[in-house]
């Protein structure tokens, strides 16, 4: 199936520059987005409740902050960016009393309208720019002239306008300078969530884990462990970014790479790929949705367990301690905010 992909000279800035947007939340995504349509000329106002912590950091960073329902008033095009459990109460509490006609509500994410926790009423444009990276990075590259792939996305199209404003802000946030991907809602969301939880973040963490204790308690040293299983991966990963699969082949000795070729596929293997499957089906029939919402309405219980126990692992000490001794690496997620 062949994808549309629109770059710089396919947007025109000039759409988003027209709205009045509030971006709702100010924290990984919603600073991102905020500084840089900011940095594009928007005129862009904040939302976050009274008492927020994020209050002060977009304030310092010469934002205006206002309520959610307040900044949903004044604009007319709300990006929500609040935690996804958060923006069911947000919607109904805060910007659905604020929705006039020919007003926008976009998403960076799926979820909410995907599993139905969000129903807009028919008179407003419902769009979506998820960017495909973690929001200080979507910041650092729009700094660096740069910038992170987006999908964008429209549910609903009065205005007959939405596809062209989402273009629109996805080239004020830098998207359109690396690509930007028409998809759907549904397509965005379990590709996001399957990609998360097998591959970026659940994959990626449970492999470096596993490797790690495999070396310490065969009786290596953890500095050792630490260097091998996770310090040295954003070097091979930045081969594979740079030039694909085949170019860190290159990179590597033969003897990795033979290595590579015939020991990895014992590592992810079929059982592996099955379980793989298993997790996509959770998150296509919307299991995995019920699941993390019901955990979020009762607090947290196992998110808080499971994040403890990932932060007391010992890879997290030595790591601390390799990483103070190389200057270059610990850069700060808000520096280039
Ligand atoms: N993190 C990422 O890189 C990515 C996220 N996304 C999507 O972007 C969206 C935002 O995610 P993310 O940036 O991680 O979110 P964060 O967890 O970083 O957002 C936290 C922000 O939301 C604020 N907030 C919390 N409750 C409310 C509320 N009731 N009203 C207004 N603001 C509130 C917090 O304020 P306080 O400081 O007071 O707690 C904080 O400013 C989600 O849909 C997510 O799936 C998409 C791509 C990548
Ligand atoms: C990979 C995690 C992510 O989907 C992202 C940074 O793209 C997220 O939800 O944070
Ligand atoms: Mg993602
Ligand atoms: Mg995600």
């Amino acid at each position: 199936m062949s994808v549309e992909i629109f770059y710089d000279d396919d947007a025109d800035l000039s759409v988003i520059q027209a709205r009045k947007v509030a971006v709702i939340g100010y924290g990984s995504q919603g600073h991102a987005h905020a500084l840089s349509l900011r940095d594009s000329g928007v005129d862009v106002r904040i939302g976050l409740p009274e008492g927020s912590k994020s209050r002060a950091k977009a304030e310092e960073q010469g934002l205006r902050v206002l309520t959610p329902a307040d900044a949903s008033a004044e604009a007319d095009l709300i990006m929500i960016l609040a935690p996804d459990t958060k923006q069911r109460a947000i919607y109904t509490d805060d910007i659905a009393p604020n929705l006039s006609d020919g007003d926008a509500i976009f998403f960076g994410h799926g979820f909410n309208i995907r599993y139905g926790l969000i129903k807009p009423p028919s008179n407003v444009d419902v769009a979506m720019v998820a960017p495909k990276g973690p929001g200080h990075l979507v910041r650092r590259q729009f700094v660096d002239g740069k910038g992170v792939p987006c999908l964008i996305a429209v549910e609903q199209d009065p205005s007959g306008g939405a596809q062209a404003l989402a273009l629109s802000y996805a080239k004020g946030i830098g998207g359109s300078r690396a690509g930007v991907i028409k998809t759907t809602f549904t397509e965005e969301t379990e590709t996001d969530l399957f990609g998360e939880q097998a591959v970026l973040c659940g994959g990626a963490s449970a492999l470096v884990q596993a490797g790690f204790e495999t070396l310490t308690e065969a009786g290596y040293a953890p500095e050792i462990a630490y260097f091998e299983c996770l310090h040295e991966l954003k070097l091979i990963v930045d081969l594979m970014y740079e030039g694909g699969i085949a170019r860190m082949r290159y990179s590597v000795s033969d003897t990795a790479e033979y290595g590579d070729l015939t020991r990895g596929p014992r590592v992810i293997n079929a059982a592996v790929k099955e379980e793989m499957k298993r997790i996509l089906a959770e998150v296509q029939d919307g299991r995995f949705a019920k699941e993390w919402v019901a955990e979020d309405d009762a607090g947290r219980p196992n998110f808080t367990r499971l994040e403890q126990a990932g932060e007391a692992h010992p890879i997290e000490e030595v790591g601390k301690k390799l990483r103070g001794l190389m200057s270059w690496v610990d850069r700060p997620l808000t520096d280039t905010a």
